[in-house]
């Protein structure tokens, strides 16, 4: 069964291009009255899913010669009836387009008003729903593939996956609970414990991942070091543009600044931060504490060692860098780059690709791509836990329902069955 119920049966419609100088503009609508909304525009009802030429009429006046699509429903993008109308693009045909639909009941839809509905019709799950919107934003071929496959349903099979595994469990623990006297073999627990464990392992090892989270939003790669060392020059080459000033002056950057960078098709933030050091500058120092944040911050932080500087112990996230290798080469087993030669400035780029390409490859399992997911898997985990250690069978039942449940909000499928079950599972029977 649906959960969700359609509450607004009104039209809607939207522009489903995208703003600036294009030659067509699609105008969508859908809802249950679509048909005669059209039939008004269009004098009949084309045929059903074909592209077909029409003048688009209103008040006697005609509008625009549209290409125009009838998409009856169900089979249609939000499961109701609706149209495309493909508009010359003018900013006046659109706006006459649109007077038109609201003196014909339609309203403007809100933002992911279509995507809600599809969602409402069962079309969609709502982990599909937010890779919809993932796709729609995506800009780097790594972000393309990711929104796909959970728009395919990747993340919500292995969601739904779980729940029916701990429905197992539950199933089980119930015929221990209705039958508490029979000699049940001793196996049974055991199974029960052992698929239990297994569960908590697998949505542990999911939780640890954070690859699709860091994919969506893209990867910060702050350059940090001492004063002087070239970070901002770095900044500079590897951006390909003049983003930060860069001048003899050890202490010459304050602000941090960030350029948008795509490495290997995964999207990056590549932030360069004042030199670190002892100062007496107010400005300077508020620069560097600056600095100090972004590097808490960073996924990946691109260590600048100067040619007199010695390179301290690195923690895990930290790539240690000689800088100026046109002065004094970098020690043996270590990168080096000069931004004044360009030499060693492939072999960064290619390390730094490795490094991120190990951060974010997706090794088969679908990651979860956003907080929800992660709060939703953490309460399932948590009440998971909770069974595995109850030893009264009642509470054991209640707490994988509860980690039932909050799966299946994950996927807006937590059924009906399961939500009866929890809300009347504490009735008296005959009650
Ligand atoms: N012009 C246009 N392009 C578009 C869309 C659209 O709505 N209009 N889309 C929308 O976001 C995306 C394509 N996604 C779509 C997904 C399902 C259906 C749909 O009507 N499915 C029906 C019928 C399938 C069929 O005709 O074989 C179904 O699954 O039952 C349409 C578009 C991207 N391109
Ligand atoms: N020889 C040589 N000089 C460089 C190199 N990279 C940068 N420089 C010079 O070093 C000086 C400092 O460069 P910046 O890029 O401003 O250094 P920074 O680390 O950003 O300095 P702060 O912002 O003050 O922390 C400038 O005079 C650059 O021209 C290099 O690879 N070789
Ligand atoms: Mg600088």
């Amino acid at each position: 069964m649906n959960p969700f119920s359609s509450s607004d049966p009104q039209v809607i419609f939207a522009l489903a291009t995208g703003a600036g100088r294009a030659a067509i503009a699609i105008m969508r609508a859908s809802g249950p009255g679509s048909a005669s909304v059209l039939q008004s525009l269009c004098g009949s009802l084309p045929e059903p899913r074909r592209a077909s030429l029409r003048s688009l009429r209103h008040q006697g006046e005609v509008m625009d010669h549209a290409v125009v699509l009838w998409l009856p429903g169900p089979k249609s993008y939000t499961g109701e009836d609706g149209f495309e109308l493909h508009l010359h693009a003018g900013p006046a045909v659109i706006a006459c387009v649109a007077d038109a639909l609201t003196d014909l009941g339609a309203r403007p839809a809100e933002p992911g008003e279509f995507t809600k509905r599809a969602v409402q019709k069962g079309r969609l799950d709502l982990l599909q729903a937010e890779a919809i919107a993932d796709l729609v934003d995506s800009e780097t071929e790594s972000q393309r593939k990711q929104a796909l496959q959970q728009a395919d349903g990747a993340l919500s099979r292995l969601y739904d996956g779980w729940a029916q595994r701990l429905r197992l469990v539950l199933a089980h623990q119930e015929a221990l609970i209705d039958f508490p006297d029979e000699d049940l073999p001793p196996e049974v627990e055991h199974t029960l414990l052992a698929e239990m464990l297994a569960l908590h392992n697998e949505m542990s090892a999911h939780l640890q991942d954070n690859r699709g989270e860091l994919m969506r939003q893209g990867l910060t790669v702050v350059i940090a070091g001492s004063p002087n060392v070239g970070k901002s020059s770095l900044l500079n080459v590897l951006s390909g543009y003049d983003a930060a000033i860069v001048t003899h002056r050890a202490g010459t950057t304050r602000d941090a600044i960030a350029v948008d960078w795509v490495l290997d098709g995964v999207r990056l933030r590549l932030i360069d931060t004042a030199g670190l050091r002892e100062t007496e500058d107010e400005i300077e120092a508020e620069g560097i504490r600056r600095a100090l944040f972004h590097v808490k911050q960073a996924d990946v932080i691109l260590h600048l060692i100067g040619p007199d500087e010695a390179a301290d112990a690195l923690s895990s996230d930290e790539i240690a860098v000689r800088a100026k290798i046109d002065i004094a080469p970098a020690p043996p087993n270590m990168l080096g780059i000069s931004t004044q030669t360009g030499e060693g400035l492939s072999e960064l780029r290619a390390f730094l690709t490795q490094r991120v390409s190990a951060m974010t490859a997706n090794a088969g399992a679908p990651p979860l791509t956003r907080a929800r997911h992660r709060a939703g898997i953490q309460e399932a985990v948590t009440h998971l836990d909770l069974a595995r250690g109850a030893t009264w069978p009642e509470l054991r039942g209640e707490e994988l329902r509860l980690s039932m449940q909050a799966l299946g909000r994950l996927t807006g499928r937590v059924d009906v069955e399961s939500l009866l079950d929890a809300i009347f599972g504490q009735f008296c029977i005959g009650k």
